[in-house]
């Protein structure tokens, strides 16, 4: 077991915990590309870490790695202490782990309520059979999940919508719905691509504000991917920057931001 012990505190005043995940010497190919070059960091208990870098960085790959979505070729993750090996997605969360996607994953034709009861169901005890043996057991889990989800309603300001079919929602409330299905399993990691892709002004600070309330209210650990330079600027406790798959920065934003190779890199430097 590794000593998880060690923490600091944010220019904020938050207490940040010790090592959540760490990424050990991680290589990630496809075939003859090499998406992730050796690349190594850590995520703390608390904190919110961005991953950020130009097209082609090698961010979502590094996302999937870490939710467990693809095995790396060379490297070994460590979650809570302990080494990870192959996992399927249900296994990956109900470690505690747990997502949105670039592109909103959601059911069009079902309502807000019900795609966020879908964010439990790594949560529900009670199978078929149960149900139809034990079905006051099964109704008084069913009304648990139930008031899970109805404090995450209330959390995201949707209870107006809670009955609305997804697919009449606009974007900015369809991705706040995603956030919802995620938060409902209940996550101690929780990894958001891109969250304010595609939003405007308006949803990208509401965005902003309820990724900072729900780290502070549940102390949910946070990684996200994000191409909005102020909002990674402003939201994140620590950044990693990758270029062509490999790490070249790793620290608090305002390092990252004097960094030369950082800077380089988002000018389109040459490369050796
Ligand atoms: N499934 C795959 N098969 C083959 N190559 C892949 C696959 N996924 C990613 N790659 C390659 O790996 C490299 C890194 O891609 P990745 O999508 O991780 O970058 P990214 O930083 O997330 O880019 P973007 O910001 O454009 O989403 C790219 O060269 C990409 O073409």
């Amino acid at each position: 077991m590794k000593d998880m012990s060690e923490g600091y505190v944010t220019a904020d005043g938050r207490q940040i915990g010790g090592v959540l995940m760490e990424m050990k010497n991680i290589t990630l190919r496809f075939g003859g590309v090499v998406a992730i070059k050796d690349i190594s960091f850590d995520i703390r208990d608390g904190e919110i870490r961005a991953i950020i870098g130009p097209n082609g960085a090698g961010k979502s790959s590094m996302l999937n790695v870490i939710s467990g979505f693809y095995v790396p070729t060379e490297g070994e993750v460590w979650f809570k202490g302990v080494r990870r090996g192959p996992m399927k997605p249900y296994q990956v969360a109900r470690l505690g782990v747990a997502r949105t996607f670039q592109n909103i994953a959601l059911f069009d034709g079902m309502t807000v309520l019900d795609n966020i009861m879908t964010g439990r169901l790594t949560r529900m005890k009670a199978g078929l059979l149960s149900q139809a043996l034990w079905y006051g057991a099964a109704e008084r889990e069913e009304i648990a999940h139930r008031e899970k989800v109805e404090r995450i309603i209330d959390f995201l300001e949707i209870q107006n919508i809670r009955k609305t079919p997804v697919g009449r929602l606009p974007y900015g409330l369809k991705k706040r719905v995603e956030l919802a299905r995620a938060l409902a399993a209940e996550p101690k990691l929780l990894l958001l691509d891109e969250p304010m892709a595609g939003m405007n002004v308006e949803e990208k600070e509401d965005m902003s504000r309820f990724i900072l309330d729900l780290n502070d209210e549940f102390g949910t650990t946070i990684v996200l991917i994000e191409h909005d330079m102020g909002v990674v600027m402003d939201l994140s406790d620590r950044v990693v920057v990758m270029d062509y798959g490999r790490k070249i920065g790793d620290g608090p934003p305002e390092e990252v931001r004097n960094n030369q190779d950082v800077i380089d890199a988002y000018l389109g430097v040459a490369h050796d």
